[in-house]
């Protein structure tokens, strides 16, 4: 069997203080090389908690990470050459341009001068940056700075790459490419951990999922497999300035003041069609669409069933409202 690239086993971190939060909860996590992992949840629900014992900047209060066979926890400084982050904030580069800061951090990573130079045009072609790869940091755009920040990370890769919200601020064309740079590099063997919360990227990006919440894994496994479960089962998604009363038997999830899902079983689309048809002729709801269920879909159900723990986020209070 292959040694995993990152092998987290039941950690738990509690921060201190008499209201210290408990940021993870017996996590288990593991990203094989080649692979593209993602961790998923919602503001709160320990993802930067967990990225940061990975790297050594926290200490777990229990349990395991084993970068391949390096104890990461024992061994901080070592796994850190074994990593590269691409942190949620953009470290600053003021005063340089993105190709002198892509190359910086190539050569600090132990990067040879020449073939440093070449992979930073590699990224720069690869995510169409030659316009803005000389121009002066001051001058670029937070979306540029997004993708500098990502190639500073991917120019001389870990074996474990950890993305964290890589797509922020980006383009939707140039979001394709760095989904394209992002697979060729786990294609080399290395493994991505991608850390979002936007459920409906990760579906299309990640060949694993880890989704958390307070602090604990609430589901693990491939898209596919997690939303198996939900192939009878269509999505009403609804605009509307009240919340409508759905027919007999089917629940509306509020997601916003103005937005909110239904689960349909497929069994009853044309009649949920049909009302909705009918509500929009009587201005009871603006707009609607009728889709598969998807990834999101599961997240909501997921959260959802959560609502009553301690880190309850904004949407599942109203999730929990509106199931009332
Ligand atoms: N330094 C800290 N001291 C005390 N509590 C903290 C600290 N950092 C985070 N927390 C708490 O730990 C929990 C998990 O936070 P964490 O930052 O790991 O979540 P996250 O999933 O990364 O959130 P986001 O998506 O907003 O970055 C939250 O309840 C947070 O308030």
């Amino acid at each position: 069997m292959t040694t995993p690239i990152l092998a987290i086993s039941s950690l738990s971190k509690k921060y201190p203080g008499k209201r210290g939060t408990t940021a993870n909860k017996s996590v288990d996590l593991t990203v094989q090389p080649g692979r593209v992992v993602g961790l998923l949840g919602h503001n709160g629900a320990g993802k930067t908690t967990l990225v940061n014992q990975v790297v050594g900047l926290l200490k777990p209060d229990s349990g395991t990470i084993h970068l391949g066979n390096l104890d990461a926890v024992a061994h901080p400084s070592r796994a850190r050459e074994l990593v590269s982050v691409q942190a949620q904030a953009n470290v600053p580069i003021t005063g340089l341009k993105p190709r002198t800061a892509i190359e910086l951090v190539g050569r600090l990573r132990g990067g040879e001068k020449t073939a440093v130079a070449m992979r930073a045009q590699e990224l720069i072609d690869a995510l169409d940056l030659n316009e803005w790869a000389d121009v002066p940091a001051e001058k670029i755009s937070g979306g540029i700075a997004r993708l500098t920040a990502f190639c500073m990370a991917a120019v001389v890769p870990g074996k474990l790459v950890i993305l964290d919200e890589p797509t922020n601020d980006v383009d939707p064309v140039r979001r394709r490419l760095l989904w394209g740079v992002i697979r060729s590099i786990a294609d080399t063997g290395a493994g991505i951990l991608l850390v979002t919360h936007n459920v409906r990227e990760a579906e299309r990006a990640v060949d694993d999922l880890v989704v958390l919440d307070s602090g604990a894994v609430i589901a693990a496994g491939t898209p596919a497999t997690l939303t198996a479960h939900m192939r009878n089962t269509l999505q009403l998604d609804l605009d509307f300035a009240t919340p409508p009363a759905l027919p007999a038997g089917l629940g509306l999830t509020q997601l916003s003041q103005t937005h909110g899902v239904a689960s349909i079983p497929t069994e009853r689309a044309a009649e949920a069609v049909a009302w909705a048809h009918s509500s929009v002729g009587r201005g009871k709801i603006d707009r609607f669409s009728l889709t598969a269920a998807s990834l999101e879909d599961l997240y909501v159900e997921l959260v959802g069933h959560t609502a009553d723990s301690a880190n309850t986020p904004p949407a599942t209070s109203a999730t929990k409202e509106a199931a009332r």
